[in-house]
């Protein structure tokens, strides 16, 4: 059984205000805090990016998780996985029947499919990737791709990415295009990005574009009280595709730099960049603390960590560089408190929980820094 949405027997309601309050909680030190109203988005069906671990049979999948003996649980009915995906499974699993491709089995080590990740724009378009554990999976599914090609005219890029060890990882480093399409349109911050099939993109699409545009709010009032205008330059730290720093670069930031360790997202990044004639903005591949050592920092730092927050270095660099302010967007303010509490010069100017997880536990926070 996934034990993933433990608020589900809550209504709504009080699980953004159990949220909130343990938000709240947690960064009280942190502040004087000034909370904007939570921001929600669909309660159901909101999760536009999955990663589903392929258990079963050929004749018999299953999409989900890993039990305790580490067999399949199916989970494909599960309600907050967007219906455009759900209505998906049907089809793979025919494609796995008759391509005769065996799922892994983790106990027995046998088998090739390991994973089906799907992410959904907002064209319902559909980008698929199977996790192999090696060719011979490739093999099997390529001549029956067409046909199920025709059948879901709308899945647009499909990849096959090996993951030959044995190892408890969701994909491995090698990427196959299996369709003339290498790379999957996905708005973000209301521009027509190309992401690649490798660069982290959010799980909930349309929280995270009320997220990037409370960013986008935070530069532009600053911009306003300021009267000098918008800022010269931003850096948007583990920038992913650019979601934040495309947004400081419409608020009228004169030169973002995106640092991202995902090559394949700094390299959509750059690509799109170009495409929109954004020559103000770029994107390098490089570890975040490593990078903005020895720079003069800028006048805005946005950083947005993964769930392990920002490490024990650069909270310190943080705390001692001469940004004027600081924007931390955060999935899990535990890590987010915790490098807080390393950055004394800095406070919470302003912050709001985005519910980019309903029924779960997990949240996003966003925060606006400034000079204690
Ligand atoms: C939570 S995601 C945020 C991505 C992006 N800001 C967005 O909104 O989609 C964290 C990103 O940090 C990247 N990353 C992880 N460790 C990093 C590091 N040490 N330096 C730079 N980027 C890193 C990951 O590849 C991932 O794209």
């Amino acid at each position: 059984m996934c034990l993933s949405c433990t608020l589900i027997q809550q209504p709504y309601a009080q699980q953004v205000e159990l949220k909130r309050s343990q938000a709240q909680t947690l960064l009280e030190p942190y502040g004087p805090t000034a909370w904007l109203e939570p921001f929600t988005g669909p309660e159901q069906g909101y999760r536009t990016r999955i990663k589903m671990v392929v258990g079963g049979t050929y004749r018999r999948p299953t999409f989900g998780i890993l039990d305790r003996e580490r067999r399949g649980v199916d989970l494909r009915e599960c309600g907050v996985i967007h219906p455009e995906l759900t209505r998906m499974f049907g089809l793979i699993h025919s494609l796995i029947r008759i391509s005769k491709l065996a799922p892994y089995s983790v106990p027995e080590r046998t088998g090739e499919l390991k994973q089906v990740h799907m992410t959904l724009n907002e064209a319902g378009q559909i980008m698929l990737r199977f996790v192999m554990r090696s060719r011979a999976g490739v093999k099997a599914l390529r001549p029956n791709l067409a046909g199920f090609l025709e059948r879901a005219p709308h899945i647009v890029t499909v990849t096959a990415n090996l993951l030959p060890d044995h190892v408890a990882l969701a994909e491995g480093e090698e990427e196959i295009h299996l369709t003339g399409e290498t790379t999957f349109p996905l708005t973000i911050s209301r521009l027509p990005l190309r992401v690649r099939p490798q660069g982290f993109v959010q799980t909930n699409q349309a929280v995270a574009e009320g997220l990037y545009a409370q960013a986008g709010e935070w530069i532009a009032a600053a911009s306003r009280d300021s009267h000098v205008g918008p800022p010269e330059t931003v850096w948007d730290l583990y920038a992913g595709v650019g979601g934040f720093g495309f947004t400081a670069a419409q608020a009228g930031a004169g030169h973002v730099i995106g640092v991202e360790t995902s090559s394949e997202a700094v390299a959509a990044g750059n690509a799109a960049a170009a495409a929109q004639g954004m020559a103000a903005v770029e994107f390098i591949a490089a570890d975040a603390t490593q990078w903005v050592r020895e720079k003069p920092a800028p006048e805005l730092i946005i950083v947005n960590p993964p769930r392990r927050g920002l490490g024990p270095d650069l909270p310190v660099w943080l705390n001692e560089c001469e940004a004027e302010s600081i924007i931390y967007s955060s999935c899990n303010p535990t890590t987010l408190a915790r490098d807080l509490a390393a950055m004394s010069n800095w406070s919470i100017e302003q912050a709001r929980l985005f519910d980019m997880f309903p029924q779960t536990p997990h949240m996003e926070v966003i925060a606006l820094l400034s000079r204690s």
